[in-house]
């Protein structure tokens, strides 16, 4: 990690987010940046690549080269992935939450092969989920060959961050290049840096990160997530589409009205700022020329209506101070109905909804991760019993 001339960043996903974002804002602060990918034939395409273009759609839009980066397969060649962060200044992920247990070991390996005088490597997880680089963290102390000496650690800042930017899953044809919206905030910790901060052009660099990641996940993918769950069952397939309908609108501001009234008074933000900030976000769901679909933004729908995730969180949070946040858990209910084939979760979910064996409370507090005697049990479980039939 320097504050001076970048060098390499390892990123881990060089998927939608990946390439059309971290991967592209890394580039242009300077940094050659390493893809590291399971999908072997992702790799070799961007191997064989020296660049792809990221295009912006949406009022401003312009495209972005990218350029000067390398693609390793890190499940074929781990060596030469853990030679990569070995000498990196930055390795960053946006793999999905589930995965960071996967990609912690050869973290782990890289951080023991560092020269013992290397500047510390600033480690930054891009994830939709709170606290996704602690989680990262664990995974890779536990990792840590001859465990979690003081002298592995000492090469290594850990930072949370927040993510946002809409990258839709891409044309069949688009090869490597990226459609993104012209948005985007990567809001970073910056106190694990003690004011050694990257140079990164573009990150919003703040004191803790609970309230910028809670601002976020609790507004953009509460409203995105009940946007799809509620435009799925009205037959939508494109978000756009999903958010024109006076029905599913009316439900997406009802969820946003419950997180914004809990995010305003926890994080004692200013009721008119945060209203803009809710009505850019609808703006952003609008936008006609981003291709995105209810299937790509409603995806694993276990995770979503997990304990620490974008419904039961701010859900809990509401009911804590004694009010039952209905519009919130009509969206748990709208998304136990997301029934898509090819989407694992949505199937586990089915099959768990169709086992007559279990109670609608065992599956509510199965889904939710909740104890049986939390307010929001008793609620849900009637949400489970109506998507049951
Ligand atoms: N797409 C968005 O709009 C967006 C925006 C903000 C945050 N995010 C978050 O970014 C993460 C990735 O989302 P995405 O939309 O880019 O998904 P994606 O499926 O397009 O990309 C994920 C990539 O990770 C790779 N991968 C899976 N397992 C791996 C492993 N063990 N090692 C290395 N690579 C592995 C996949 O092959 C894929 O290329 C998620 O946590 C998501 O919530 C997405
Ligand atoms: O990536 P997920 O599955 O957690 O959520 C789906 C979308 O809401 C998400 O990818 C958004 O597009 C993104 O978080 C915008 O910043």
């Amino acid at each position: 990690m320097s504050t001076e001339t970048p060098g390499t960043a390892v990123h881990f996903g060089a998927g939608n987010i990946g390439r059309g974002f971290v991967g592209l804002l890394l580039h242009d602060a300077g940094y050659e940046v390493v893809f590291a990918d399971v999908n072997a034939a992702l790799i070799d395409e961007l191997a064989a690549a020296s660049s792809y273009t990221v295009h912006e759609v949406g009022t401003g839009a312009v495209d972005h080269e990218v350029t000067r980066f390398r693609a390793l397969n890190s499940a074929a060649d781990e060596d030469a992935v853990v030679t990569a962060i070995a000498e990196a200044d930055i390795v960053t992920c946006a793999v999905g939450p589930n995965v960071l247990r996967f990609i912690a070991p050869v973290i782990a390996k890289g951080l023991a092969a560092r020269p013992a005088d290397a500047a510390p490597l600033a480690v930054m997880a891009c994830e939709n989920a709170i606290n996704a680089t602690d989680r990262l963290e664990e995974f890779i102390v536990q990792a840590l060959p001859g465990g979690a000496s003081d002298e592995a650690l000492s090469k290594v800042v850990f930072a949370n961050t927040a993510v946002d930017r809409i990258v839709p899953a891409q044309a069949a044809d688009a090869g490597l290049d990226v459609t993104v919206e012209t948005y985007y905030e990567w809001a970073i910790d910056q106190r694990p840096f003690d004011g050694a901060t990257p140079s990164i052009p573009g990150v919003h660099w703040v004191d803790g990160l609970e309230a910028s990641i809670e601002r976020k996940l609790f507004t953009v993918n509460t409203g995105h997530a009940t946007t799809a769950y509620y435009g799925f069952l009205a037959g939508a397939d494109k978000i756009s589409d999903a958010i024109a309908l006076p029905e599913v609108r009316a439900a997406v501001e009802a969820v946003l009205a419950e997180t914004s009234g809990m995010l305003v008074a926890k994080h004692e933000l200013d009721p008119g700022v945060h209203a803009q900030y809710v009505a850019a976000i609808l703006g952003r769901f609008e936008n006609p020329y981003l291709p995105d679909t209810v299937t790509r933004v409603g995806r694993q729908p276990l995770r979503k209506l997990s304990r620490d995730e974008r419904f039961v969180s701010p859900a809990a949070a509401i009911a804590s101070g004694g009010t039952t946040p209905v519009a919130l858990l009509d969206a748990m209910g709208a998304a136990l109905r997301f029934d898509v084939a090819d989407d694992e979760q949505s199937v586990e979910l089915q099959a768990l909804l169709a086992d007559s064996a279990r109670s609608d409370v065992d599956l509510a507090t199965t889904i939710t991760g909740l104890e049986e005697s939390h307010p929001l049990v008793a609620p849900f479980a009637e949400r489970v019993a109506a998507a049951r039939g």
